[in-house]
């Protein structure tokens, strides 16, 4: 590419500092791009804002209790144990705070001037800030502005929140309603579970976590059930009504009892944000979801802009925005021609117990390959062994039995997704079972189970 057309203010001009904007704006001024990212929240962006590691620290939080309940198993006695919320709530917002420091800080000392308001696209090479008025020039503009949650229409919507606001409860709920049984709404069921809530999970068909192995998806809402959350399936919202003391009634059309709530939060999945962005000026339509429709090269239909990350609803994860950002930045300003792959990412649902997986389910491989054989293991992971916790593990090797090929792994249980992290590698590099079984097991873990299904 291209470099410096002088004529420009910029070489790069960024919308959204979020994973993949931040990722795009630090590499491409490395390579000596000049370049600037436009804001209109918190640089960050979503998963360091509100997303992947306020939620995790929620979930660190929340499996103390777990930790407490069971710690008279191992001889402990922990008298006058108590949860304060608005401790954890404040806790988490200052991590939060350090973050967009950080983040603030890289883009600076990477050069790459910040505008903290609302951009949009005026023409191929231009955009305008919203507040200030001021439009900018740039030779590539990219769109890195992420996704937001999508509210359902019914009445009383306004009544409820979704993962924006969960961080931010002034108290915490004793009865909460989550709809949607995705990731969201699994890993919050979770939390808000073991702080000690009442939860119920509203959900439009009878599946949880669809994407993931059906024995896994299973396994959670059996163990979930067990720890004490509430189903309501093949559910839809009829409507939220406000109670006289402030409480919520939830209407469901599935002929039950409505269900009485504190808070309700809907996670019924995220939208790419592209509302009043101006792409039309630039001659880029929309796809069916709201997506901005690009190339393997995150190119979009005006040869000018780019997008990478959540707004092209591809994968959304935080490290699949950052890997999108980094190639782009590489290819148009680095001289390196660099592509994604999007074969056996890695993904964990953080809910409790976790679970995590890579490559093919077994219905998947089922569908693409003749001769797939399946290799499970179900234990009950050391740790419980004291308790009266009946929790069972449950791993899943999917290999090719052509070729001996490991095409996918699934896992539920405790430290799943730290454990899958490293055997991912192991599927991306094609490995095969028998490479599996001629590894030693680590012992005593529950990781030794990947080497020991036969
Ligand atoms: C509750 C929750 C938990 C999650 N947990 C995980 C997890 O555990 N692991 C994982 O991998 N992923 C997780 N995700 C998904 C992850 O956060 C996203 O995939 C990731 O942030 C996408 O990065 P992005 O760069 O595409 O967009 P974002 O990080 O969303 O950044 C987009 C930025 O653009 C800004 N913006 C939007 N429009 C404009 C505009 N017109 N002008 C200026 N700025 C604008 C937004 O304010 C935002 O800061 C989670 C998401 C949520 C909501
Ligand atoms: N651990 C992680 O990596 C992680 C965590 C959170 C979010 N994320 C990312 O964020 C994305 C969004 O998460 P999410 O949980 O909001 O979406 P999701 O797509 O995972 O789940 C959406 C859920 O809402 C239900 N639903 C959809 N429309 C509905 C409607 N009108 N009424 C009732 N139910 C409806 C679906 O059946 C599904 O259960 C995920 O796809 C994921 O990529 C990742």
């Amino acid at each position: 590419m291209t470099m410096a057309h002088s004529e420009y203010d910029y070489d790069l001009f960024v919308i959204g500092a979020g994973s993949g904007g931040v990722r795009a704006s630090r590499i491409a001024a490395g390579h000596g791009a000049r370049v600037a990212v436009a804001e209109e929240f918190r640089i960050g962006g979503t998963c360091v804002i509100r997303g992947c590691v306020p939620k995790k620290l929620l979930v660190y939080a929340s499996q103390f209790a777990d930790d407490l309940a069971h710690a008279s198993d191992y001889g402990w006695t922990i008298e006058g144990a108590r949860f304060d919320w608005p401790a954890l709530r404040d806790a988490v917002a200052r991590d939060v705070d350090r973050l967009n420091a950080a983040y603030t800080r890289t883009l600076d000392s990477n050069k790459v001037d910040h505008f903290l308001e609302r951009a949009e696209i005026t023409g191929p090479n231009s955009v305008r800030l919203k507040q200030s008025g001021r439009t900018i020039t740039a030779g590539t503009i990219l769109v890195a502005t992420g996704a937001w949650p999508v509210m359902p229409e019914f009445p009383g919507a306004e009544h409820c929140i979704t993962s924006n606001e969960v961080f931010h409860l002034e108290t915490l709920p004793s009865r909460v309603v989550v709809a949607g049984a995705g990731y969201i709404a699994m890993e919050f069921a979770g939390i808000f579970n073991a702080l000690g809530c009442d939860v119920t999970i509203v959900n439009r068909s009878a599946k949880i976590l669809r994407g993931y192995d059906t024995d896994l998806s299973d396994r959670l809402l059996a163990i979930t059930r067990a720890r004490g959350i509430a189903y309501r399936f093949d559910a839809s919202f009829e409507g939220v009504e406000k109670q006289e003391d402030g409480s919520l009634l939830v209407h469901l059309g599935d002929g039950g009892e409505p269900v009485p709530a504190d808070v309700v939060l809907v996670a019924t999945g995220r939208r790419p944000n592209t509302a009043g962005l101006g792409l039309e000026t630039a001659g880029i339509t929309l796809g069916a979801h709201g997506e901005i429709p690009v190339d393997s090269d995150g190119r979009t239909a005006c040869p000018t802009i780019f997008a990478v990350g959540d707004v092209t609803d591809r994968v959304q994860l935080t490290p699949v925005a950052i890997r999108e950002g980094h190639a782009f930045a590489d290819a148009r300003f680095g001289g390196k021609a660099t592509s994604v792959s999007y074969d056996a990412i890695p993904s964990a649902v953080f809910s409790q117990p976790p679970l995590a997986a890579v490559g093919l389910t077994e219905a998947e491989a089922r569908d693409r390959y003749e001769n797939v054989r399946v290799f499970t293991s179900d234990f009950r992971p050391m740790k419980n062994v004291f308790s009266e916790r009946i929790e069972r593990g449950y791993y899943k090797l999917v290999v090719d039995g052509a070729t001996d090929r490991i095409l996918g792994i699934h896992m539920i249980g405790p430290d799943a997704p730290e454990i899958l992290q490293a055997a991912a590698i192991a599927v991306k590099a094609g490995l095969t079972k028998a490479d599996f079984d001629a590894t030693v097991a680590l012992h005593p873990s529950m990781a030794e189970e990947l080497v020991l299904m036969r």
